[in-house]
């Protein structure tokens, strides 16, 4: 079997996040979900959830699925990096997403979110991509999507073609040739932490011309927006921006929106990636400001260097999960 479905931007003007479309229980019940390589639930908001917290999310409601069953005695509860959280109780039912169906799949309904999850009006819930043993349900850790399809894929694999400020793909079980070009290059994964984490072996400010030969340790996190790296990096990059600060007020480096930016290039194995300045040229730090934030910020904090998606729109991205697992990069 294989799966193809698209990863549309939350925003117009920012792409803070990607949701795809899939459909919970019988008859079918569509949600936008924000699939995450940086975590392994499958949660959803829901007709568990009181009103007040709901802001024009889609819910899924299991009391009108004929095919839901509760997981008895079983709960959940997560917090994210950003300090975002969600907690509940846990079904299995049926479970589609692009041509790809899984019958008993763990969906963890949602009885309570953070503030930041209600404001995000169009996203209804996440489908962690991450290592199974990151799940959070108790007493028994639940398997993700992918873990409970892997067997039925053509092969144990799925890519990210995430796009800027448009429309991209993840597929399931298959790499489409047509997706990149030339030859993917494969590094190891360590799976023991739970996330996609591969070393990067350098980067450069601008096109690869003065590369640093210097070993990034990180994840590949679709649910994270932006890309953090160490201190030395950042200051190296923001050197060579006018007018650019590490500014505890917005929490990160800004820069005047209208400074040149250099792009940024990271390398994997042999392979050089290149980030185009406009996806480093963020956000605005409010609505209509002249101050911008940057895509490139510091994991001086984390302890875990972190390539978002303004990183990964950069290429086309396998997660090979045969073992020893591996992760690819391609131009594309
Ligand atoms: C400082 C960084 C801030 C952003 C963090 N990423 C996440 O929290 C990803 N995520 C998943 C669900 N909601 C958000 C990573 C650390």
């Amino acid at each position: 079997a294989t799966g193809s479905a698209p990863a549309v931007p939350i925003d117009e003007r920012f792409d803070i996040a990607y949701v795809t479309p899939v459909t919970i229980g019988t008859p079918p019940q569509t949600l936008m979900l924000d699939f995450d390589t940086g975590s392994s639930d499958l949660w959803v908001f829901s007709s568990h959830m009181p009103p007040f917290q709901v802001r024009g999310q889609e819910i899924y409601t299991p009391d009108e699925s004929s095919t839901a069953r509760l997981l008895e005695g079983h709960t959940w509860s997560i917090m994210y990096g950003d300090g975002s959280a969600s907690r509940g109780n846990v079904y299995v039912d049926t479970f589609a997403v692009g041509g790809l169906t899984v019958l008993n799949q763990a969906v963890q309904t949602a009885q309570q979110v953070s503030a930041s999850f209600t404001s995000a009006t169009n996203i209804d819930g996440l489908v962690g991509l991450g290592f199974s043993t990151l799940n959070t349900v108790r007493p028994e850790s639940q398997l993700t999507f992918f873990d409970n399809a892997k067997a039925s894929l053509d092969n144990p694999v799925f890519t990210a073609d995430l796009k800027y400020m448009a429309a991209g793909t993840y597929d399931f079980g298959f790499i489409d040739r047509a997706k990149y070009t030339g030859e993917i290059t494969y590094v190891p994964i360590d799976p023991d932490p739970g996330y996609w984490i591969f070393t990067s072996s350098g980067y450069a400010v601008g096109a690869s011309s003065n590369f640093s030969a210097t070993p990034i340790i990180g994840i590949a996190d679709t649910g994270t927006s932006l890309v953090y790296l160490p201190t030395a990096v950042l200051t190296a990059y923001y050197r060579q921006v006018q007018g650019a600060t590490n500014s505890r007020s917005y929490g990160g480096y800004v820069f005047p929106c209208d400074s040149a930016l250099p792009s940024f290039t990271f390398g994997v194995g042999e392979e050089r990636f290149t980030i185009p300045a406009s996806y480093i040229r963020y956000a605005p730090v409010t609505e209509g400001s002249a101050t911008c934030f940057g895509g490139l910020q510091s994991s001086s904090e984390l302890g875990i260097n972190i390539w978002g998606d303004v990183a990964l729109k950069a290429a086309f991205v396998v997660f090979d999960s045969r073992s020893p697992p591996r992760i690819g990069w391609a131009k594309k």
